[in-house]
């Protein structure tokens, strides 16, 4: 059952459209992800959420309740912001009670539910600090116990980690999901960090200027872009405008004017993309699909190239092959052992397998 409907939500502020014409539906239980660049509209539509914004147009429901003009105390969300907007001065047992005095729970409860929130999120010996004295960690922490401990139908969460270092991030990253998954609540997470996303989501909707362009599991996202913005947007890609030049026998045929060659595209694995015949199209091939050989390999779209670069990352290596035309397309393998790395300026062969291509339309603005 969808806990969240947004249906054709805009926001405006005076000229600008920070949300365009937006519909997404949420899942109970569901943790769902605004993914995006920075200005592209998910805070905006997470505090329309919230109720901190109301749309200029649109609905905003959940289940069956119109909330678009309810204000945030009357929602029931949990939210975490990105400075945790905790009270400084406070103990972190009175920032975590803030929610439940406010609700005017009694004081034994609330000392229960707060204990046990704090054991949660493993800050029961601090209960009696200052927050000002704790780690971004453990503030983050507290930030989380305050939004849990009111029990709340929906957890908001704006780029809760992106003030904290790698491996706290990690750490957090885990504890969150940990706490997502013991509560069971719908979780709606604002990021721009595709990593986070991808590791952490069960759906993720991608944005760009105020727009949804997709919505889908990781592996859909990674695996279907449906527009050359998610393409490039989420992991690497090499990204090659093409014009549709013939089709049969189950495949299509593609000119790569930067390869000054024909690709051909397996249709049974074309993608989910729609494209029509006048459409800007771009073919896109994620670099661990592309092989890259000393030997010329037999099957379709094999091009010569001469090895530009090398890249060694410790369980990948990069390979970069200059194309003719100064074109580059890299391809990327596990680390198999030095016997197999290629030589700077070493004359090879680039595979593009036909089922691996996606063949996607140039997204809107
Ligand atoms: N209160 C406001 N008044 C005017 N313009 C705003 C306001 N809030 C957001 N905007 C504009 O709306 C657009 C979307 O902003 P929003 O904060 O939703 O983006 P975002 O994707 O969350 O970005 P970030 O990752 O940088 O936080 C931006 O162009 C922003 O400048």
């Amino acid at each position: 059952m969808s806990i969240v409907h947004l249906s054709a939500i805009t926001k405006q502020f005076g000229k600008v459209t920070a949300v365009e014409d937006l519909d997404l539906q949420i899942g109970e239980g569901e943790f769902f992800t605004f993914l995006g660049p920075s200005g592209c509209g998910k805070t905006t539509t997470l505090r329309m959420v919230a109720g901190f914004y109301y749309p200029t147009k649109g609905v905003v429901k959940f289940n069956d309740r119109d909330m678009t003009t309810v204000p945030p105390e009357k929602r029931n969300t949990g939210m975490v912001f990105q400075n945790y907007a905790l009270f400084p001065h406070m103990t972190v047992f009175e920032n975590v009670a803030f929610g439940l005095k406010v609700r005017k729970l009694g004081k034994a409860e609330t000392k229960e539910r707060v204990e046990d929130v704090l054991k949660k999120v493993r800050l029961d010996q601090y209960a009696e600090r200052q927050v000002s004295q704790l780690s971004g960690g453990q503030q983050q922490r507290v930030a989380l116990a305050r939004a849990i401990v009111i029990e709340p139908d929906i957890l908001l969460l704006d780029e809760p980690l992106s003030n904290l270092d790698a491996r706290l991030r990690d750490e957090m990253r885990a504890e969150i999901l940990r706490l997502q998954q013991e509560y069971k609540i719908t979780t709606i997470y604002v990021t721009h960090d595709q990593v986070e996303a991808l590791t952490m989501s069960d759906r993720i909707a991608v944005f760009n200027f105020g727009k949804c362009q997709q919505v889908g599991t990781p592996t859909e996202i990674y695996n279907e872009p449906v527009n050359d913005f998610v393409a490039e947007f989420i992991g690497e890609t090499n990204l090659l405008p093409v014009t549709e030049t013939g089709a049969g026998e189950g495949r299509r045929v593609f000119r790569v004017d930067a390869l000054g060659q024909e690709v051909t595209v397996n249709e049974t694995t074309l993608n989910i993309a729609e494209y029509g015949k006048e459409d800007d199209l771009r073919m896109s091939i994620r670099p661990e699909a592309v092989e890259v050989s000393k030997t010329r390999p037999s099957g379709l779209n094999v091009y010569p190239g001469t090895v530009k670069n090398v890249q060694f990352t410790g369980a990948a290596v990069h390979t970069y092959v200059e194309m003719n035309q100064g074109l580059t397309l890299v391809g990327t393998a596990l680390n198999q052992g030095p016997s197999t790395y290629l030589k700077e300026g070493a004359d090879v062969f680039v595979r593009l397998p036909e089922d691996q291509i996606r063949i996607v339309p140039k997204a809107g603005v």
